[in-house]
């Protein structure tokens, strides 16, 4: 009976053994297409920038700029443009994508130097503001120094008279860098051939695509695409999916690639970079000041520090607050004239200062756009608004300002796009970011609109808004009587005088500006931002944080702050090269394309079309004439 249990225990072993090899052997099957997949990503993501096919005298300019590795749009994206294909890539930003279609443009450029018949510009680069405009001219030039060859560059503004325009377009230059309305005014007057633009143009691309449209250009870019001749490569560059880049692709494009970042199609996805830490503080709009001030003071939060308001006045309240605490601080807004404005930015960019406080108020004028219909009307509105503010300036989309390691909220934004996108200014290329927002109850409103868009739930990783930890009632509270005190002295009187003593000065220098960039356009030291705007000193007891209103949490806080920027050699002057290795490749925005289904997966993982090669994307030929 024994030997007989014993038989069927073997038997129920040897078929229980049967069942599960088949689960063992699909088990290894699945293993090793896991393992041949993550080697093909590996190999993929090794893949180098001489891989790519690119100029060795581009690759040594990268180097210098301490960039040795492509990022995956690069990847995918250089190749096809060194092929001559016309691709559209969306990725979102601090993805690299400015490098990814300057690189092989300019390469493009060095080999088949243009004819020296050529009554116009090769290369046409297209973006929506000046600022932009500046940011991808000052690239160029930056990429065209360090290879060391002969190619002629020009910002066109529409500030420019024609007289300018046409010194400007003597030549003519190689690649024209501007908006899509000065091109088309260039056209229409005559200060740049029609019949030569057809015979000469060879690449167009458009960046920062999805904004063209929002920002009235459909009449220009359509008046421009009648003189892009059927050969002219295009490239549009976008950070979102929007009915607008369609819009865009039908309007300009034949045939094109198209590069995706699988997420792209969702704005919280397209716009915050999982390495962005978000945080926020509830707190009343009257507390506000004395919040602001500690997490600053206090050193709660790491620099630089990128502030945005809604309201020019309340950037200044904020600026002369932050004086009398011995805080130096710029404002940047769209009543500062354009050469100031640039230069605040470069200083910025440069590490001159450590706290910015930015005007954001473009998303209303956006959004009037939007609801406005008609594109006369549009255009009626962009002259309007131009009188007072300047209408080609975006203080949040698309500029790259440079190793903010943290983005104010003072006020909270509009709507849940405008928040996405002044998140988006910090974590980007290598960098780290955290984010926090002052909300008071006036705001919650839209904080809970905010939060529900952004889907705290379904992405922990990057969408998730937590409370500010570092922050200790008792912190706050030490410094109320000070801060009170000041903001009471921060009279609106005073915040107007300021204001237009500001913009006096900053027209002023703003002449000086020019005439010295003319000659000297890399030097930042002429004139200062940063000065101080009241006209009494602050007060010495005002600027250091005594000992004793430091409670034992806060003093650990800060220790935990140093800490942390120490580890990431984050100072002004910290090469990204030097903590590049220490981020999690998960948390690298850089780094974050995955693989999506599509018919022709590509190997590194964006999701890449051909020509022909998507059904839902019938190949798209431009539907004006040549
Ligand atoms: N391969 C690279 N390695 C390291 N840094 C890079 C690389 N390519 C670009 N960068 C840096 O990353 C930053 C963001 O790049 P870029 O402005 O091109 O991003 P973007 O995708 O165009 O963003 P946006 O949509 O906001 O304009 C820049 O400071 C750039 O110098």
């Amino acid at each position: 009976m024994a030997k007989k249990k014993q038989k069927s225990s073997q038997n129920k072993d040897k078929n229980q053994e049967l069942k599960e090899q088949p689960v063992v052997v699909e088990d290894e099957a699945a293993a090793a297409k896991q393992e041949k997949e993550d080697e093909e990503k590996e190999e993929e993501e090794e893949r180098s920038f001489e891989d790519l096919g690119l100029d060795p005298r581009l690759i040594r300019a990268l180097i210098k700029k301490n960039i040795d590795k492509p990022t995956p749009i690069q990847r995918v994206a250089i190749p096809l443009i060194l092929e001559g294909k016309d691709v559209v890539a969306r990725a979102k930003t601090g993805s690299g994508k400015t490098f990814a279609y300057l690189l092989p443009l300019l390469q493009k450029l060095f080999s088949d130097s243009p004819s020296k018949h050529n009554q116009a510009p090769t290369a046409f680069i297209l973006a929506p503001t000046r600022e932009l405009c500046q940011q991808v001219y000052a690239e160029v030039m930056s990429l065209i120094e360090l290879c060391r060859v002969q190619l002629k560059v020009v910002q066109l503004t529409s500030s420019m008279s024609n007289s300018d325009l046409r010194t400007a377009l003597a030549g003519p230059p190689d690649i024209i860098v501007s908006t899509p309305a000065c091109v088309h005014t260039c056209l229409s007057d005559g200060v740049l051939q029609q019949k030569a633009v057809q015979d000469s143009l060879s690449i167009i691309v458009l960046d920062e695509a999805d904004l063209l449209l929002s920002y009235g250009y459909e009449d220009d870019l359509k008046a421009l695409t009648a003189h892009v001749p059927r050969r002219c490569q295009c490239l549009l560059m976008s950070a979102t999916s929007s009915a607008d880049v369609e819009k865009l692709k039908r309007l300009i494009l034949h045939n094109p690639y198209i590069l995706t970042l699988p997420e792209v199609g969702d704005l919280k996805d397209d716009i915050i970079p999982k390495n962005v830490q978000q945080f926020y503080i509830s707190c009343s709009a009257r507390d506000k000041l004395v919040h602001i001030l500690a997490l600053l003071k206090l050193e709660l939060v790491q620099k630089k520090v990128l502030i945005f308001t809604n309201a020019i006045d309340t950037s200044y309240r904020l600026k002369l607050f932050f004086e009398q605490f011995g805080i130096k601080s710029a404002v940047l807004n769209a009543e500062l004239p354009q050469n100031s404005r640039l230069h605040i930015l470069e200083e910025f960019n440069a590490g001159l200062f450590d706290y910015l406080i930015a005007t954001d108020d473009s998303q209303p004028q956006e959004k009037k756009k939007f609801d406005s219909g008609s594109n006369a009307v549009q255009k009626k509105a962009r002259k309007h608004a131009k009188q007072k503010l300047d209408a080609e300036f975006g203080v949040v989309r698309g500029i790259d300002f440079k190793n903010v390691h943290t983005v104010l909220n003072f006020e909270m934004p509009q709507s849940a796009a405008g928040y996405v996108h002044r998140i988006g200014r910090t974590g980007r290329a290598y960098n780290t970011g955290a984010s926090v927002s002052l909300v008071s109850p006036e705001e919650n409103d839209m904080f809970e609109d905010i939060k529900s868009i952004i889907g705290e739930s379904d992405n922990m990783d990057s969408n998730f808004i937590a409370p500010f930890p570092l922050l200790t009632k008792n912190a706050v509270e030490g410094l109320r009587y000070r801060a009170e005190d000041v903001a009471r002295s921060v009279t609106k009187v005073a915040v107007r005088e300021s204001r237009a003593q500001d913009l006096r000065n900053e027209i002023l220098n703003s002449e000086k500006l020019k005439a010295h960039f003319q000659d000297n356009p890399r030097d930042l030291d002429l004139l200062k931002h940063d000065k101080l705007l009241s006209k009494k000193d602050p007060a010495p007891h005002l600027r250091d944080v005594p000992e004793y209103l430091l409670d034992p949490t806060t003093q650990e806080a800060r220790k935990i702050v140093k800490l942390a920027r120490a580890a990431m050699g984050n100072n002004n002057t910290a090469r990204r090269k030097g903590f590049k290795g220490k981020f999690r490749k998960s948390r690298d925005p850089l780094k974050t394309f995955s693989a999506e289904a599509s018919r022709r997966p590509s190997k590194g993982g964006i999701r890449r079309r051909g020509p022909g090669c998507d059904a839902g994307h019938k190949r798209k030929r431009k539907e004006t004439v040549d």
